[in-house]
């Protein structure tokens, strides 16, 4: 591995002075201190002697392969799991949060990957109700005062909601950031972010990281765990990998640390990072769509996708891009236009049926539309392929489990046992068994939502090397995912959608062309300005921060 004197500091040095340091010169202790946690569950170790120490004011980056460990060093700060060795250390003394309350109280808040909100409840509602009182809500309705509070925060994050919408109504990427205002709700001085861009958009990432800086300004230490390396410098102060279990390096971010450091950091391998794109010749059209018009947001959308292709639709929430997969997929009907599949009427009326002729689907919210929570990850990841393991309608549990093994290494899922319930997989492993599951049916075109959200840098790279080699053996790809970069580098052609219709059509798109996705996608141009007003309270012990 080839990195160049970064100052790599041991966990134990003092941390450099942008970080810490005093206009008189004396550097301030840090806020948290995780010492030398280990965690098993069952034969797993999860943990295994991690350290790592967070500062005032700062944003501290944690990097890390899918099941390194960064969910668990999490949940035990956050009173969650309790270690089975270490010491957590808060403000100088050392504490055992046992509870999420407990945790809480010593002014940590954590965002979780999993969102813990209820459904059933309205956004107001979501925002006062601790994890414990869930039982009994009416307890917790929100007096005038914290609602003005709640509309506050709400505000400053960009998040235009009644505060009496039930959440269930709310996208994916409203719910998330619901969980983040309620996370600000406890003015932490210690908060935790799981993964918290995974499903917003550049433009709600914006508000967000505006809102992180003002939350720095006032000297809350954020610990934010992700896989996008552009995060890392775009807000970290310093950045921290995980490996197997343990934090392996700590480097201040500056000029002198690139993505290509990150990543080899990140793997102990070189990474190539150039984009493969398609060098064979698309084949015949495969799908058409013409003049497609919606109730959930079509408005006249006419594309075309080629067997061989990887083709993007790249919008913010709301744009029309979950009508047109909706449509693709059965799920919603079309209320003008028409569909082609290999030259004929396509006109799926379920999901079944769509599947039946060739599309497979990789939906966004894998809680609710993917998992099969308490079943196995075998079964998880052979249930779309069921049919090809069976002789005379018999499941052959041997080829079930061969097929299973190969395709989890091939996707290098970390677990156990392969008969270990799917929930016991880190985020990022759920995801790949369910994109090995989406892939095992081998569809003619796969429609796929954020396909690698939570899914380390290393494996999405390789998941790419997968899309590409299956599109060069004639198979389709329809990607609608809000990553960026990941649309650019992946599609062999990429449209922009904007109120309900395509606006643009880049072939052998770039990074290059982000200005111009970005343009398109928000209809005016990009780079609007963030609300002026900070709503930050004081903090429990009446320090402004
Ligand atoms: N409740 C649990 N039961 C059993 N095993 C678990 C549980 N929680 C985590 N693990 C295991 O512990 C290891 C670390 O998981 P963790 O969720 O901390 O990883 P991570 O670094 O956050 O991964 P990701 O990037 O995919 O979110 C994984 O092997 C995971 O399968």
């Amino acid at each position: 591995m080839t990195i160049p004197n970064l100052n790599i500091p041991s966990e134990r040095d003092p941390l450099p002075e942008q970080a810490s340091g005093q206009p008189d010169g004396r550097t301030l202790p840090p806020v948290l201190e995780v010492r030398g946690l280990s965690k098993f569950f069952g034969a797993t170790q999860a943990l295994a002697d991690a350290s790592i120490a967070l500062m005032p004011g700062e944003v501290h980056i944690l990097l890390g392969e899918n099941g390194a460990g960064k969910s668990t060093l999490a949940k035990i700060v956050a009173g969650v799991h309790a270690p089975d060795a270490g010491e957590i250390w808060i403000a100088g003394s050392r504490q055992h949060p046992r509870t999420a309350r407990e945790a809480r109280n010593l002014g940590v808040s954590v965002v979780f990957q999993e969102l813990s909100l209820a459904p059933h409840l309205s956004v107001a509602e979501n925002l006062f109700l601790g994890a414990e009182a869930a039982s009994h809500p009416f307890r917790f309705l929100p007096r005038a005062r914290e609602r003005e509070r709640a509309r506050a925060i709400l505000h400053d994050l960009n998040i235009d909601l009644p505060l009496d919408e039930p959440v269930a109504r709310l996208s994916i990427g409203k719910k998330q950031l619901l969980e983040i205002a309620k996370a600000l709700l406890q003015s932490p001085r210690i908060l935790i972010m799981d993964e918290p861009t995974s499903a917003l958009t550049e433009r709600e990432k914006t508000f967000l990281f505006s809102m992180i800086g003002r939350l720095q300004d006032r000297g809350t230490a954020i610990l934010y765990v992700t896989h996008h390396l552009r995060e890392v410098f775009e807000i970290g102060s310093r950045v921290s990998t995980m490996r197997d279990g343990r934090v392996t390096n700590t480097v201040t971010v500056d000029d002198r640390l690139s993505e290509r450091h990150l990543l080899e950091m990140l793997t102990g391998r070189q990474i190539d990072t150039t984009i493969n794109r398609q060098t064979h010749a698309a084949g015949p059209t495969l799908l058409t769509v013409s003049d497609l018009h919606t109730e959930d947001g079509c408005h006249g959308i006419d594309l075309t996708l080629r067997r061989g292709e990887v083709v993007g639709v790249y919008g913010v929430v709301g744009s029309g891009r979950e009508g047109l997969a909706r449509a693709l997929m059965g799920i919603s009907k079309a209320t003008q236009g028409r569909m082609t599949l290999d030259g004929r009427p396509y006109q799926p009326g379920s999901p079944a049926q769509a599947t039946a002729l060739g599309i497979g689907y990789l939906a966004i919210d894998r809680k609710e539309q993917g998992i099969l929570p308490e079943r196995p990850i075998r079964e998880n990841l052979t249930l779309a392929s069921i049919v090809r393991n069976a002789r005379f309608g018999i499941v052959s549990h041997r080829r079930e489990r061969d097929h299973a093994e190969q395709s989890l290494r091939a996707l290098r899922v970390r677990y156990g046992s392969m008969d270990d319930p799917i929930t016991s997989l880190s985020g990022g492993n759920q995801q790949k068994v369910l994109f090995g599951r989406a892939l095992g049916r081998q569809p003619k075109l796969l429609v796929m939502e954020e396909p690698t959200a939570g899914i380390d840098v290393g494996a999405k790279l390789d998941l790419h090397e997968s899309i590409r080699s299956l599109a060069a053996k004639g198979y389709s790809f329809l990607v609608i995912s809000s990553d960026l970069p990941e649309t650019l580098m992946l599609c062999d052609r990429v449209y922009t959608i904007y109120r309900g219709r395509l606006t643009d059509e880049i072939h052998h798109p770039c990074l290059e062309d982000e200005e111009r996705v970005l343009a398109s996608v928000l209809g005016r141009g990009v780079g609007d300005a963030f609300p002026a007003s900070t709503h930050i309270e004081p903090m429990a012990d009446g320090v402004q921060r």
